[in-house]
């Protein structure tokens, strides 16, 4: 890899960061941190590398890597690179400045894996980076919204309301649940009291198995006494949990709507009301954009599902050390001198790595050479996955 023009480095030290938090905000067109606001947002970087590119002008260009987990296909849990707080100083654009930050990154990251969340589309395939998970938002109209008789709902649902105790327990609770699905993540105890500090009164319903966190504000110009409910998160590791929690928060009084923010493609709402066009889904989006930054470990690092193994050979332009063919079976994956039978680029392979899409839809798009055509649907099975991946923290 070519050393970059400009002076790319991480930063140390309170002034640096705070610097480089004001020119990510003023890419997204908001002012720097208050005196006030600042300690929650230096709290925030307590697991994270900052990096930034400097010309004669000073900063023009950053971005965060927060040192987080990734659980994957098959339970294990590994280290992943949460990239976010990238942006380049507007009269510094389009001259390769994230181009330089992204490298220096990826080059020097012992993470395998790296996810990010984009504000454009267009921005991050370039770098390796494709859709690995999505979610849907979906409103619930509560005035329609009743659990049918079967559904599982058992055990009892605790509010927590006193606000030292949602800051202590929030982070807790999500290190436990986080990880529920392939695609979970976990964040660090300072990122979670900046996401508090910004949100304002926010309650938690605990389960022995679950946590929702919500918050309630009233209809502007409606009717009086009327609300509306926003869940921002709701982990729950077994289906009992996920329904107590829904009749839960479908039950408090007042709430006329509730909307649930980025929820998993295959979630059970629908099944579990009386009336299933009580739930409206209002969004469908990308979630988690996924790299694979050292493709053998992250291979060998899932589970596969029963199927004739396949070599799949794995393009890379920008870290070659990923490029060959992988033997990829039931038994796990390794490199391999065998002919290869699909052959794909490391944005498509990190986009099916947590099974979010058959590979045979990327090959319908065009995006898989099949060499042998039997790989196919033996790819599409051990890739596949039982329940959709999702991550469900915003970060
Ligand atoms: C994970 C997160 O934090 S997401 C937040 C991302 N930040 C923002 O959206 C804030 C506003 N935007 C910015 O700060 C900048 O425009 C950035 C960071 C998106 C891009 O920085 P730049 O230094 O301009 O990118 P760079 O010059 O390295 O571009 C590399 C390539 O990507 C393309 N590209 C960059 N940004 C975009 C974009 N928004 N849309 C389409 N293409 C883009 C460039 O045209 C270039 O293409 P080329 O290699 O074919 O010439």
């Amino acid at each position: 890899m070519t050393m970059p023009p400009h002076d790319v480095r991480t930063l140390s030290g309170e002034e640096e960061l705070r610097a480089a938090h004001a020119l990510f905000r003023s890419c997204l067109h908001t002012p720097p941190a208050t005196d006030e606001d600042w300690p929650a947002a230096y709290g925030s970087m307590d697991r994270a590398t900052v990096l930034s590119a400097f010309d004669d002008s000073g900063m023009i260009g950053t971005l965060t890597a927060n040192s987080s987990v990734l659980a994957l296909p098959g339970g294990k849990v590994v280290p992943m690179d949460a990239v976010s707080r990238v942006g380049v100083r507007a009269d510094r654009t389009r001259r390769g400045v994230l181009s330089e930050v992204m490298r220096t990154h990826l080059d020097g990251t012992s993470a395998p894996i790296a996810t990010l969340r984009a504000t454009e589309g267009a921005i991050y395939r370039r770098f390796g980076y494709g859709v690995a998970t999505r979610t849907r938002t979906v409103q619930i109209d509560t005035g329609r919204a009743r659990l049918h008789d079967r559904a599982p709902v058992a055990g009892d649902v605790r509010l927590v309301r006193d606000q030292d105790e949602v800051r202590r327990l929030l982070p807790e609770l999500l290190e436990r649940w986080g990880t529920v699905r392939p695609g979970g993540i976990v964040m660090s105890a300072g990122f979670w009291q900046l996401v508090l500090k910004r949100e304002g009164y926010l309650r938690l319903a605990v389960h022995e198995d679950g946590v929702a966190c919500f918050k309630v504000e009233e209809d502007k110009g409606g009717e009086h006494y009327s609300y509306s409910m926003e869940v921002g998160a709701l982990f729950a590791a077994t289906p009992t949990a996920t329904a107590t929690l829904l009749k839960f928060l479908l039950g408090i009084d007042l709430v006329r709507r509730v909307e649930f923010v980025s929820r998993p493609l295959d979630e059970e709402f629908e099944l579990l009301l009386a009336d299933p066009r009580a739930v409206r889904t209002t969004e469908i989006e990308d979630e988690t954009w996924l790299r694979l930054v050292d493709v053998p470990a992250a291979l060998a690092a899932r589970t596969y599902g029963e199927a004739e193994p396949v070599v799949i050979e794995v393009v890379d332009d920008l870290l070659p050390a990923n490029r060959g063919r992988y033997l990829v079976g039931p038994d796990g994956a390794e490199r391999t001198d065998r002919d290869a039978q699909l052959r794909l680029g490391v944005a498509d392979l990190g986009a099916a790595y947590l099974g979010d899409r058959p590979l045979s839809q990327f090959a319908d798009a065009g995006l898989v050479d099949v060499l042998d055509a039997a790989a196919l649907p033996a790819a599409d099975r051990l890739f596949r996955l039982d329940r959709a991946p999702w991550c469900g923290t915003y970060f």
